[in-house]
């Protein structure tokens, strides 16, 4: 990570929400935090736009001190979930707001607009009413109203929540552009996100940063119960073998990747639908807990282990709370190595 020349430096502390992070990102990065509902996370963004006053703690952005600086000079651009346009103003007029308010001229101002819509591609809108926009097309101009006042830096606060699948796409790849030379965070509950704009993932929990790294990393190797459900992958703890794991719910799991010392312990993530279920036969005994409904998959739950499986396959196998099951994982499907928590 660089010096203090540049990107943010922070300490987000505030006792009344059992807050208490730091945070570095540097200058051209994106970090992506994430982590359950109450976690914090909004928290973090409200205190770094100065919407929360902090007793304690800092905020140095680019080497300057902002801990006291008002949000409105902080030269911070925030995108939310929703985009919260002036519907009395055009496209070009809610854009230019940001940079007028901020003493720039008249002139000025409309060139910053054009330009915020242009890197967006929403030129075309810059004449309409916000009122006929799209929820894609509103998003977009409300990253061009953030782009608009040079922000030095970038808070995106969960900035696709509210819109369907294809008006996801269109805003992430405005936000790919927003984010580019400058430090951005990105407060976020969907993965295909975290990919597609940050180099980094911190998770919080309960006020705290349990876990960091880049984001190939945490989402192939996750290692906290969240950072797995983020990643679609069930975590089963355990003790390291000569060839895999050995689940302290009992038996062994083979890995073809493992390279973990016999002995230390481990985890081992596994993806539900890699793992196959059967009545009798190969595969750890274990016995089901839990049934439910998974995007057009069935759910088992047994103990330690989770299998996806197609509907037609739990009814012929009748797995039901109590039912004795044997789950089985290819080797090539079971990646093992020790947790690391911060
Ligand atoms: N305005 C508020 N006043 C007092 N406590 C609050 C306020 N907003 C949030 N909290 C509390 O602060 C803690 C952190 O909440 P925060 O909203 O920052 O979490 P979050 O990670 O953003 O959650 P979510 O994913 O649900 O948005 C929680 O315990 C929450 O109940």
């Amino acid at each position: 990570m660089s010096a203090d020349t540049g990107g943010l430096r922070a300490h987000v502390v505030v006792p009344a929400r059992g807050v208490d992070v730091r945070l570095a990102i540097d200058p051209d990065e994106c970090v992506a935090l994430v982590g359950p509902n109450g976690a914090g996370k909004s928290t973090v963004v409200e205190a770094l736009a100065g919407l929360l006053r902090m007793r304690a703690g800092s905020v140095v952005l680019g080497g300057r001190d902002l801990t006291a600086v008002p949000t409105h000079r902080r030269r911070v651009g925030l995108v939310a979930q929703r985009p919260d346009l002036f519907a009395h103003r055009t496209v070009a007029g809610n854009v230019a707001f940001g940079p007028r308010a901020t003493g720039a001229s008249g002139r000025e101002a409309r060139h910053r607009s054009a330009a915020a819509l242009a890197a967006v591609g929403a030129s075309g809108l810059a004449d309409r009413s916000p009122t006929t926009l799209s929820g894609g097309q509103a998003q977009r101009v409300a990253v061009a109203r953030a782009l608009a006042t040079a922000p030095a830096l970038l808070l995106l606060d969960e900035p696709t929540t509210a819109l369907d699948v294809d008006a996801r796409a269109e805003v992430r790849d405005a936000l790919r552009t927003a984010r580019a030379g400058r430090p951005t965070l990105l407060v976020t509950h969907d993965p295909l996100e975290a990919v597609a704009l940050a180099d980094r993932i911190v998770v919080l929990q309960d006020g705290r940063v349990v876990e960091q790294g880049a984001t190939d990393a945490v989402l192939r190797r996750p290692c906290t119960p969240f950072s797995a459900s983020f990643s679609g992958l069930v975590l089963v703890p355990g003790t390291a073998t000569a060839t895999g794991i050995a689940p302290d719910g009992g038996g062994e799991l083979a890995s073809a990747t493992h390279a973990v010392p016999p002995g230390r312990r481990v985890v081992a993530a596994v993806h539900p639908t890699a793992a196959r279920i059967s009545g009798a036969g190969a595969g750890l005994a274990r016995i089901v807990t839990g049934v439910e409904p998974r995007d057009g998959l069935v759910r088992v739950r047994a103990g330690d282990l989770v299998a996806d499986v197609t509907v037609a396959r739990a009814a012929a196998l009748g797995v039901a709370p109590g039912v004795p099951v044997r789950i089985a994982v290819d080797p090539d499907e079971v990646a093992v190595y020790e947790p690391e928590v911060a």
